[in-house]
C-alpha cells in the first residue's frame, strides 16, 4: 500500500508541490524588490534529492540562471510523478484484457491488426473511444473491396469530421487477389477485385517498386517480366550467399519433369482434393538429400498449388524423416496461396496436376510461386503439360532451358565455396523419382554407418585412454593455495564457473 502509484501522487501533492509552491513564494520578487541570487540556493527545497548531480547546483551569478536550474530540477522530479500517475491506471484494471485496452486507447503509437479483427472488434474500439489518424494497409491488393473500408471507420468522427488524415495501401495486384469460394460471386459479380486493384486499373497514380531484393538474379527473371520495369538491387550480385552455388545442387533453379509412378500421375480422392504421390515423394526426397548435407531445415520450405497435396507431403514427411533427428521437417510444408508475403532461401514447389493445368494457369499464382525463393527454386511438375499452357509461357520457357532431370553434385557439403556460374565437371542426372529415393537411402546409410564407425573408433580411443583409480598422478600445485582447505580462490580455476560467471553478465 505504501508504494502505490496512488500513494506516489499524494506524496506529490502534500509534500513536494507544496514545497516547491512555498520555495516559488518565497524567491520570486514582488513589490519591485530584489530578491538576492543566495535565496535560490538556501531556499531550494529538494537538495537532498540532487545530492548525486554535478555540484555546485546553482552557480550564484544570476537570479535568471539559478531560477532557471531550480525550475529544470522541479521539472524532472515532475515529470517522475506524471509517469507514475499514467501508470495508475494498472493498479487499478487487474487483467490482461482491460489492461492491453487501456494501453490500445491511451499509450499506443502504432496499433496492428487484420482486416478481419478490425471487423470482427468494431463496436467495441469506436465505444472505447479509439483514435487514429493514419491507416496502413498491407497486402491490401488481398483484401476483399468491402472489407477494406472497415478499418477505416473505427472512430467516430469528431465535430462532425472524421480525424483520419492519411490512407497507404500497399499491395501487388500482380500477386493474387482476395478468396471468394462462391464462383458465381468470384467471376460474374467480379468480387475478387480488390480496392487496390481497382484503383490501379483506373490509373490512379501509384508507387512502383522497381527493384526486388529477395531473389538471386536468375530467379528473379522467371518473374520480373510480369511488372513494368523490376530490377535487381545491388546487393543480390554482390552478397556472398548469393555468389555461391547451392551445395549438392548444379542449378540454381530447375524444373523437374514427374512422370506417373505405378501409372498414376494426379489423383483425386475427394472433390477438388488434388494429390500426386510420385511428386510428394520426389519432394521429400530433396529435402533429405539437401539436409543429409547439411541444409538447415528452416532454410527450405515446401510448397504445392493444392491442399491435398500439402496434406500428403505432411503425410510422407511423417512417415520418412519427421522423428528423425538427422533430418526433422522443413521450416513450412503449405501451399502458395497461404505462403503469399513469405520468403525462404529454398524453395521446393509441386505442381501436382498432370491431366489439366488448373488454377496454375491464373498468371498470379504463378507469379506468387516463383517469386517465394531467396537462393534455390526447384519445381516438380509434369512438363508437358504446362509447358502448353500459354499463359504461362514467360516462366516456362526460362525453365525448360535447363535439364528436365534434376542434377546433382554427389558429395559436396553445405556451404560450398562453388561460384554459382562455375561449371560442374562430375554432375549426375536423376533419372525419376525412384532413383532419387533410392540415392537418398543409400547416401543415409552411408552417412549412418559412417557415423557409427567414427563413434565406436573414439569409443574406442576413450578406452584405451582409460585410466585406473591411483593411476592419476598427483602434481605440485604451483599456484595460490587457499589458507582453509576448502577455500577455492585460484585465478586459473574452473573454466565452467567463468562461463557460467560470462553467461550472468550477459
Ligand atoms: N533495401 C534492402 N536491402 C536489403 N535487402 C532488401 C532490401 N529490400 C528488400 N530486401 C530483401 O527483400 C526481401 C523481400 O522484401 P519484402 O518482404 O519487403 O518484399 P515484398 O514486396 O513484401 O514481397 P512480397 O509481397 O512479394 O512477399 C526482404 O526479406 C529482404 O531480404
Amino acid at each position: 500500500v505504501a508504494y502505490t502509484c496512488e500513494t506516489a501522487g499524494h506524496f506529490f501533492l502534500y509534500q513536494v508541490l507544496a514545497r516547491w509552491e512555498k520555495f516559488l513564494a518565497t524567491v520570486r520578487p514582488s513589490d519591485g524588490k530584489t530578491v538576492p541570487v543566495k535565496t535560490i540556493k538556501t531556499e531550494f527545497p529538494f537538495h537532498g534529492f540532487f545530492e548525486n548531480a554535478p555540484k555546485p547546483l546553482f552557480k550564484e551569478k544570476s537570479y535568471e540562471t539559478d531560477m532557471e536550474i531550480a525550475e529544470g530540477c522541479f521539472r524532472y522530479i515532475e515529470k517522475m510523478f506524471t509517469q507514475l500517475e499514467e501508470f495508475r491506471a494498472f493498479e487499478l484494471l487487474r487483467s490482461g484484457l482491460d489492461r492491453s485496452k487501456y494501453l490500445l486507447v491511451k499509450e499506443a503509437k502504432i496499433i496492428a491488426m487484420t482486416c478481419t479483427h478490425a471487423a470482427l472488434k468494431r463496436k467495441e474500439l469506436v465505444d472505447m473511444g479509439f483514435k487514429y489518424d493514419n491507416i496502413l494497409m498491407e497486402e491490401s491488393a488481398q483484401i476483399l473491396e468491402i472489407e477494406t473500408f472497415i478499418p477505416l471507420l473505427l472512430q467516430n468522427p469528431q465535430d462532425g469530421f472524421n480525424r483520419l488524415k492519411r490512407w497507404i495501401m500497399i499491395g501487388d495486384h500482380n500477386q493474387l487477389p482476395p478468396v471468394i469460394k462462391n464462383m458465381a460471386f468470384q467471376k460474374y459479380s467480379n468480387m475478387e477485385q480488390s480496392l487496390f486493384t481497382r484503383i490501379v486499373r483506373l490509373g490512379v497514380p501509384t508507387v512502383d517498386l522497381d527493384a526486388q531484393g529477395r531473389s538471386r538474379a536468375t530467379i528473379a527473371n522467371l518473374y520480373n517480366w510480369r511488372y513494368k520495369k523490376l530490377d535487381n538491387m545491388s546487393h543480390v550480385g554482390v552478397y556472398a550467399e548469393y555468389q555461391k552455388a547451392n551445395a549438392g545442387l548444379v542449378y540454381d533453379f530447375q524444373l523437374i519433369n514427374v512422370e506417373d509412378f505405378n501409372g498414376v500421375g494426379e489423383s483425386e480422392p475427394n472433390p477438388y482434393f488434388y494429390q500426386n504421390l510420385a511428386e510428394a515423394e520426389y519432394c521429400v526426397a530433396l529435402f533429405m538429400y539437401m539436409r543429409l548435407l547439411g541444409y538447415p531445415a528452416h532454410k527450405i520450405t515446401i510448397l504445392s498449388t493444392y491442399n491435398g497435396q500439402k496434406h500428403l507431403i505432411r503425410d510422407v514427411i511423417n512417415t520418412r524423416c519427421a522423428d528423425n533427428p538427422l533430418i526433422g521437417r522443413p521450416h513450412k510444408v503449405t501451399t502458395v496461396d497461404k505462403y503469399q508475403g513469405q520468403q525462404n532461401d529454398y524453395i521446393l514447389l509441386s505442381l501436382v496436376r498432370t491431366a489439366s493445368v488448373g488454377h496454375l494457369r491464373d498468371v498470379r499464382r504463378l507469379i506468387v510461386a516463383m517469386s517465394r525463393a531467396r537462393l534455390g527454386l526447384y519445381v516438380f511438375a509434369r512438363v508437358s503439360l504446362f509447358r502448353n499452357c500459354f499463359e504461362l509461357t514467360p516462366a516456362f520457357n526460362q525453365l525448360m532451358i535447363r535439364p528436365q532431370q534434376l542434377h546433382i553434385v554427389p558429395h559436396e557439403t553445405f556451404p560450398t565455396s562453388r561460384l554459382n556460374t562455375s561449371r560442374v565437371p562430375n554432375s549426375v542426372a536423376i533419372q525419376d523419382m525412384v532413383h532419387m529415393t533410392t540415392l537418398v537411402y543409400n547416401f543415409y546409410m552411408d552417412k549412418v554407418n559412417g557415423m557409427k564407425k567414427e563413434f565406436y573408433s573414439k569409443a574406442k580411443l576413450n578406452a584405451d585412454k582409460w585410466k585406473k583409480p591411483g593411476d592419476i598422478e598427483v602434481k605440485d600445485v604451483e599456484t595460490h593455495v587457499a589458507i582453509h582447505p576448502g577455500g577455492d580462490s585460484d585465478e586459473s580455476g574452473d573454466e565452467e564457473e567463468k562461463e557460467e560467471e560470462k553467461m550472468d553478465t550477459e
